[in-house]
């Protein structure tokens, strides 16, 4: 290649890549389920709450707050209850739930629920090991919540997951995701989140999964849900950005994992994620300062190390939002 045509080649990449990032980005967080369904130390119920509190007041829209599946499976969320019943439920902030039956589904609605989450697998291994039963077992019962939900005028929302990889059964051809996902938009979904449960996902195989799936879903309807294990979760939502996505999930301190993925980590942290939005001119807003007290707030209680990179990199050296957004855009 010669200069003048290697020149134009990188100013058109860099123009590329600068139409496909999004005037906004809506931030589903799923810290207080997600991040905390596979913590060994009980989370007692009011730290729950004031964690969820700490998430609302930096300026979250969407956070996951409980789950509502057997307490056999998952006692770290038996008081989904309680925590419901007991948040203070800020207006404008959407605080949905996970149901995996209408046994979860009934006890979600005595608490006001507006949004339930159901979650089908993406493989037959991980699907009996989840939800103990077959994919198409698991889609039948997930219908019946969602036909309930719809009947009832609440949202619903669906999962996919192991979109990438299952720790039973490995690659998962992308033509399957795609399939659920469009089961899940036909029961009644307003939006599904593609989830990388064991953050096996490159940008690579990110981009061959969306191929597939935005043939027949909506960009717009997609949601992008990455665990970090590997460490390619802004890489692989970078590759998502492409496609035109525009919601996220991600987790308070990079905290979460289900307990029955064997190999899953967390989840792109929600530090980490504004960071990298407030990076490329996207508009959270989102109080990072905020954030990251909330992050320390629960990290201090679980006695460990935040897995937010910002957040550990960030330490006490601002006291307010603006700065840190001067820096994430390259200002100082
Ligand atoms: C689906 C089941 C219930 C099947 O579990 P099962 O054992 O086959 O169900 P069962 O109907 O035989 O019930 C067993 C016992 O649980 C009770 N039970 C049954 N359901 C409920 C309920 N909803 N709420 C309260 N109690 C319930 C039921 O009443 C019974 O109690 P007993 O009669 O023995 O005293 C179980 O496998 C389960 O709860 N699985 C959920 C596991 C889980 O929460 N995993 C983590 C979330 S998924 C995830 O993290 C991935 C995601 C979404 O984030 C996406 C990503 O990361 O990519």
């Amino acid at each position: 290649m010669n200069f003048l045509k290697k020149r134009s080649y990188f100013k058109n990449a860099v123009k590329r890549s600068i139409s496909s990032s999004p005037s906004k980005v809506r931030i589903y967080e799923v810290g207080p389920r997600d991040g905390l369904q596979n913590e060994s130390k009980f989370v007692p119920t009011e730290i729950k709450i004031e964690l969820i509190k700490k998430l609302a007041n930096a300026g979250l829209k969407d956070i996951e707050s409980a789950s509502f599946v057997s307490p056999k499976w998952v006692k770290q969320m038996s008081d989904g209850q309680e925590v419901m019943k007991n948040i203070d439920r800020v207006p404008g902030v959407n605080y949905p739930v996970l149901v995996p039956n209408l046994k979860g589904y009934q006890l979600a609605k005595q608490c006001n629920v507006e949004e339930v989450a159901i979650f089908p697998a993406g493989s037959e291994g991980f699907s009996q090991k989840n939800l103990n039963c077959s994919v198409e077992e698991g889609l039948r019962r997930f219908k019946e919540v969602a036909d309930q939900a719809v009947k009832d005028g609440l949202r619903v929302r669906g999962y996919v997951s192991c979109v990438v990889g299952c720790p039973y059964d490995g690659p998962i051809n992308p033509k399957v995701i795609a399939k659920i996902t469009d089961e899940l938009f036909s029961m009644g979904c307003y939006e599904v989140s593609l989830g990388d449960t064991i953050g096996v996902g490159t940008a690579g195989s990110v981009r061959k999964l969306l191929r597939e799936v935005v043939k027949t879903a909506p960009p717009e309807k997609l949601a992008l849900h990455f665990h970090d294990t590997y460490g390619q979760g802004l890489a692989n939502l970078l590759a998502g950005l492409e496609f035109g996505i525009t919601t996220v999930d991600s987790s308070i301190s990079g905290l979460g994992g289900c307990p029955y993925a064997r190999g899953a980590s967390g989840n792109l942290a929600t530090e980490d994620l504004v960071y990298f939005l407030y990076g490329l001119g996207v508009n959270t807003d989102i109080d990072l300062v905020k954030l990251i007290e909330a992050g320390r707030y629960i990290s201090n209680f679980l006695g460990k190390p935040t897995e937010s990179k910002v957040n550990r990199a960030i330490g006490d050296r601002f006291k307010n939002h603006k700065d840190v957004v001067q820096m994430a855009s390259c200002a100082i």
